[in-house]
């Protein structure tokens, strides 16, 4: 049990932190953050976000009134201390693990969550729309607040949402929590324009200028209309409207305020609860605040795993054998080979350089490989570009990050039948991010897209070689490799790049006729070799096939498995409605084939966290649940053929 400080421990709910004076509120501080560094290096999770944002926390729980005024966290892997302070911090030892709560704000965990998030640069387009219901429903005195950083601002849906905004004027408050870092460092011409708003004198001036007119004001007692009038005189007197974006887009632009003085926040968002119509307010934390290791190295201790909070030692698994390594580091590393071979290929990433490993091709060939921002649609649009110019450029995308490039694959990418090739990364379930970022459904929604190829490895020899294969001319078009988080298989991993015949699948093991055939696809089927070597044990001699592609399908491996088997049984690490099973099912009530097929693979319903293997046991498709699978097939086949 981790022992609050004394403050906190009185703090159940955002109620007894408004009973502080404001001069308890830098103690309160300092222990939520002690808190969570206490926490999080046991427990594991995010860490650097939530620890910059300890002081706009409490200042907006604080101020607001919070669930009633609404609070919409952008991401959610920074709301640690808002969890802490809304009545879970005695369960937030169980965060992010199997059955426990969730690591991202979510609406059915609390009161608290006014919406459900883990992707980037939703809040500001959720909170317009809680302002305009609001409005609707005349609840004049609700706040509206989206807190987000500089890195989910860099999306468009962030600058659709403030166009909107500042056309309809609503109440509401955007926090722009500015700290120079997305996971990697940010990038892009906004950032620049944040750090230069930050570091500018007239700026500055014109900040001061603008916070002595509220000073004065506020201890003449609050009249919003008369504060609104003096703030927009000032404003318009230092021309800040004609020279900043947020005030073109009619956004009423505070600060740069030091997002570290908790008591200044309360001050300016008090101040800032009466001024009508939209707002931003610009924080400047620092990520990691608090912990001098996480300040310095920002990317690592993004989510760090666990570590030792004196030392800062980040505990790894000690081995005295050589290990598989990550998919990501196979994807990252290969990709530099392939592409000092071939000078037309590109790598495209967006905001995930370390996340995919595209760091190792930026790092070596800085002029060919690009973070795009936090844009999964632009990146896939920018690909398309490159392909259309003769290049080949592989975009890595997270699977569930790429749902939000979905028109553009369709659209941009295979309707013109372009040559981009994409490495969909975490595919399957992610673990313990849960349901936000489990990548379930890309098996189902690529397949469906005319023109592309839908592949996935087993292992890391045989991702190597679809990423050889993918970039060669002979194979023009889009070309889709997916493969999950996490480890593969094979230590000695650096093996010689061989082109794969497109539509292939591999025989890992010949079963005995008339019994039961897996087919699996990608890593999973390492879990369908565990199956097969138990049921071997048992006398079962289940046959096994790595499909490899689930589109184009192996249709004369599918032909002679329906011919030789009794059964099947399919296995994939994808949504079942539409996904790999799906596919041999179709294929096989086309040609007439009715062998029974019992599908493995994600039920259509939400799955919460946990680790893969936890889930894959409660999915039923673990090395056990596939052997079950097998037995009962067999059972049923058997029964069938006595009645
Ligand atoms: C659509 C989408 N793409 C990528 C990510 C992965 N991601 C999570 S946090 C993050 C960085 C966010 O940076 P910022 O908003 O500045 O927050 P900070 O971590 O700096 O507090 C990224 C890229 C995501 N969650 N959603
Ligand atoms: C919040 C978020 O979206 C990322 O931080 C994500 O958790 C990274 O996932 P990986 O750890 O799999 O890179
Ligand atoms: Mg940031």
């Amino acid at each position: 049990m981790i022992e609050p400080g004394p403050l906190l421990a009185t703090i159940a709910s955002p109620d007894d932190l408004k009973k502080l004076a404001p001069e308890q509120l830098v103690q309160v501080s300092q222990e939520l953050r002690e808190f969570i560094i206490d926490t999080v290096s046991i427990y594991g999770g995010h860490f650097g976000a939530s620890l910059g944002v300890v002081e706009l926390t409490v200042a907006l729980h604080y101020v607001f009134n919070t669930p009633y005024d609404q609070l919409v966290w952008d991401v959610g892997h920074q709301a640690y201390g808002h969890k802490i302070l809304t009545g879970r911090r005695d369960r937030f030892p169980t965060n992010r693990r199997y059955g426990g709560m969730s690591g991202f704000p979510k609406r059915s965990e609390s009161e608290y969550d006014a919406f459900g998030v883990g992707h980037s640069s939703t809040s500001i387009g959720a909170a317009l729309g809680m302002a305009v219901a609001s409005d609707y429903k005349k609840e004049f005195d609700r706040q509206h607040i989206a807190v987000i950083g500089d890195g989910a601002m860099t999306a468009g849906m962030s600058f659709e949402a403030l166009n909107h905004a500042g056309d309809i004027r609503n109440n509401m408050i955007v926090v722009l929590n500015d700290n120079c870092m997305s996971i990697d460092p940010n990038v892009g011409a906004l950032k620049e324009y944040l750090t230069d708003i930050t570091t500018s004198r007239t700026y500055n001036k014109v900040r001061d200028e603008l916070w002595n007119v509220l000073g004065k004001l506020s201890k003449f007692g609050p009249n919003p209309q008369q504060i609104a009038r003096k703030v927009e005189a000032a404003m318009k007197a230092t021309l800040l409207k004609q020279s900043n974006l947020f005030e073109a887009l009619n956004f009423r632009y505070f600060g740069p305020v030091d997002g570290h003085d908790v008591q200044h926040l309360v001050a300016v968002l008090n101040d800032l609860k009466s001024i009508p119509g939209p707002k931003l307010l610009h924080c400047v934390t620092v990520k990691g605040k608090g912990y001098a290791l996480a300040e310095k190295d920002q990317t690592l201790w993004h989510a760090p795993g666990l570590f030792d909070k004196i030392t800062g030692e980040i505990f790894t698994k000690t081995h005295t054998a050589p290990q598989p390594p990550k998919y990501q580091d196979v994807f990252g590393h290969t990709l530099l080979e392939l592409a000092q071979a071939n000078d037309k290929i590109m790598g495209v990433t967006p905001a995930m350089p370390s996340g995919s490993s595209l760091n190792i091709m930026m790092a070596a060939m800085p002029e060919r490989a690009f973070d795009v921002g936090i844009a999964e649609q632009h990146a896939v649009t920018f690909s398309a570009g490159l392909a259309t110019q003769g290049m080949v450029p592989f975009c890595n995308i997270y699977s569930s990050f790429m749902q939000r490039g979905y028109d553009q694959v369709v659209h941009d990418v295979a309707l013109q039948n372009l040559h981009v090739v994409f490495c969909l990364d975490r595919a399957g379930f992610a673990g313990a991010d849960g349901p936000t970022h489990h990548g379930c459904y890309d098996l189902a929604y690529m397949r469906c897209i005319p023109n592309i190829v839908v592949a996935a490895p087993m292992n890391e020899q045989e991702l190597r070689n679809l990423m050889y294969t993918a970039q060669l001319p002979e194979n023009a078009g889009p070309f889709s490799i997916r493969y999950p988080r996490g480890e593969g298989v094979m230590p000695a991993w650096r093996t010689p790049l061989q082109r794969v015949a497109i539509g292939t699948g591999r025989v890992v093991r010949e079963g005995e006729a008339g019994g039961v055939a897996i087919l699996s696809i990608g890593h999973i089927g390492n879990y369908a070799v565990k199956a097969s070597e138990a049921l071997a044990a048992e006398g079962f001699n289940v046959g096994h096939y790595d499909m490899r592609f689930c589109k184009p399908l192996d249709e004369e491996m599918l032909l002679a498995v329906a011919r030789r088997y009794r059964a099947i049984v399919t296995v994939e690490d994808g949504c079942l409605p539409g996904g790999f099973g799906s596919a041999v099912l179709e294929f096989l009530s086309e040609h007439g084939l009715a062998v029974p097929v019992r599908r493995l693979g994600i039920p259509d319903r939400v799955v919460e966290h946990g680790t893969q293997d936890q889930l894959y046991k409660e999915c039923g498709f673990d090395a056990d649940g596939i052997a079950q699978a097998v037995r009962e097939m067999s059972t049923k086949v058997a029964l069938r053929e006595l009645v």
